[in-house]
């Protein structure tokens, strides 16, 4: 990990509050030479330093690099190096240029795809002005499309011609947004290498391209969880240095028919009816899941049925674990195996408020640590948390410890298991052909209420949210393909040591 001491190499010359700071090449974005001449100067950045060229001192170059502030936030800082002669100054210039060009994980020509409808219908807006400048700086090209329709990118992606051409694509929106691309990029990768995607047991092919995320979306969970901020500027930074993580995708499969993949949460009961009534709110924007949120907790339905899943027993963590996955995780640097003796199915039966699978932890500005804390990316595994039928005053407890300290797992009527796949059958399905959910739904809803009319009326079906999308069915099937994606990030950062910047600095 070649270093560039800023300061610490020019020891003898001008440093700025006598500080040394040091840049590691992999955090360069970008060096530019000043051309003092030509009205470089005069790009307004001349006012932000602290130090002008002098006549001891007339060359410059300015290089561009990442800063970590507070919270997990990146920023780009320009530092400008003053030089005596020009040959020096050219000769630095290109040294960086060289280390630069060697690393090769870097993204040279992206394909964007910006969501204008996503979140606060703010997408267009924060790319052409946080992200497509730092791109530019970083000498990045893009082919941008402005979708016009939902599907649109996830279409796109699977009959564009030159995928070879990009070096990653990247999404501007939410987890819905991001969902597409998912979409269409494992399809794409499926169709091209002949699998058979409707084959709930075939292993699919890992897809080549990463996918980089520009949070503008409502919930942005898959964004927050692998850089630990839903913040552009961050985001689009990660992009540049070319970062990579891998991570777990799960196939949803209904009577042996693909459905959907989902990356982050997959919930029936609570997070399903939070979703399927704040789709009929979109113009309210993010609040819509508030609103939707208290609703569903005051109506407290409950569901019926049979969960069978298979554990995880040779994983080396569990859901209880007190330490999350962070940046350079150890599970996730293992490379994914079948495991040699896959465990037997384990049945329970039950009354549930939610049904959740959480693939990575699900944190969120709403929930910082997330639906499941120590869930891992790229495990091969995702935690299923089954939270059975109990008083609202206990749901509520539950609901708050997402946001606070306390373990949201402590709790008596609710349970958590490491699985690599597991199926769910609603109770009503169990001779049922589940042909027409939504009309057995109100049948049977009715037959419900008139049958235990004192009970107060808990539908028989709710409906999965996968990953902020309504599946059709209930009834479903869903194993895990272990670092089947990799995305534009590290994972979460330690918190880092605060580091001041020196603005200038003479050579
Ligand atoms: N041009 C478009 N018009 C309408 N819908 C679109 C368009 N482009 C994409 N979509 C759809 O919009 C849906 C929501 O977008 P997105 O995920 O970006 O925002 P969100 O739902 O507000 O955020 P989150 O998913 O983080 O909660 C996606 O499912 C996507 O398919
Ligand atoms: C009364 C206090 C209640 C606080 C409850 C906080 C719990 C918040 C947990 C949010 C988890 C969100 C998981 C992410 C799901 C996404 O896939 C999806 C699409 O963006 N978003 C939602 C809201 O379904
Ligand atoms: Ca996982």
């Amino acid at each position: 990990n070649f270093k560039i001491s800023v300061c610490g190499f020019f020891q003898s010359a001008l440093t700025i509050d006598q500080q040394s700071h040091s840049v590691s090449v992999s955090e360069i974005l970008a060096v530019q030479e000043l051309d003092l001449e030509s009205g470089t100067k005069d790009d307004g950045r001349w006012q932000k330093m602290s130090q002008k060229p002098t006549e001891a001192y007339p060359y410059a170059f300015t290089v561009s690099y990442v800063r970590r502030a507070r919270k997990h936030r990146w920023r780009c800082t320009d530092v400008t190096f003053f030089c005596p002669e020009w040959a020096l100054c050219q000769q630095w210039v290109q040294t960086i240029k060289e280390q630069l060009a060697e690393l090769t994980s870097r993204p040279k020509h992206l394909l964007v795809y910006i969501n204008p409808y996503g979140g606060k219908q703010q997408g267009t807006c924060i790319y052409e002005q946080k992200v497509a400048p730092l791109f530019a700086r970083a000498s990045i090209s893009t082919d941008v499309i402005v979708t016009e329709h939902a599907n649109h990118a996830r279409d796109h992606l699977r009959t564009v011609a030159e995928l070879k051409q990009y070096d990653g694509v990247v999404c501007v929106g939410g987890d819905g947004m991001f969902s597409e691309i998912v979409h269409g990029l494992v399809s794409r990768t499926q169709k091209d290498n002949g699998v058979d995607q409707n084959s709930p047991e075939e292993k699919l092919v890992a897809c080549s391209l990463r996918i980089g995320i520009i949070p503008a979306g409502s919930t942005d969970c898959i964004c927050y969880g692998t850089v630990g901020i839903n913040d552009p500027v961050t985001s689009a930074l990660h992009i540049i240095v070319g970062d990579s993580q891998p991570m777990d995708v799960c196939s949803v499969h209904h009577n042996k028919t693909f459905l959907k993949y989902s990356v982050s949460l997959l919930g029936y009961g609570f997070y399903g009816d939070v979703l399927a009534d704040s789709e009929r709110k979109r113009w309210m924007g993010p609040a819509r899941y508030d609103f939707s949120g208290f609703k569903t907790f005051l109506t407290h339905h409950y569901y019926e049925g049979t969960v069978s899943f298979q554990p995880a027993t040779d994983t080396l963590g569990t859901p209880r674990d007190k330490s999350p996955c962070r940046a350079g995780c150890v599970l996730t640097s293992l490379l994914c195996s079948t495991p040699e003796n896959e465990g037997g199915w384990r049945v329970i039966r039950g009354k549930f408020l939610a049904i959740n699978a959480a693939s990575m932890s699900c944190a969120c500005p709403r929930s910082p640590k997330g639906l499941s804390p120590a869930a891992h990316l790229a495990d091969g595994t995702t935690d299923l948390i089954l939270v059975r039928k109990c008083s609202r005053f206990n749901f509520l407890r539950h609901l708050i410890r997402h946001t606070s300290k306390d373990d949201q797992f402590d709790m008596t009527f609710v349970e958590v298991h490491r699985v690599r796949r597991f199926r769910f059958l609603p109770r009503h399905c169990q001779n049922d052909s589940e042909q027409d959910l939504r009309e057995n739904g109100k049948r049977l809803f009715g037959q419900i209420c008139r049958d235990h009319p004192a009970r107060g009326c808990s539908p028989a079906f709710s409906s999965w949210n996968c990953d902020g999308e309504i599946l059709p069915h209930a009834a479903i099937e869903v194993g895990v393909h272990c670092q089947l994606i990799k995305l534009f990030a590290r994972g979460i950062e330690e918190p880092p040591v605060f580091e001041d910047v020196a603005a200038t600095c003479a050579i």
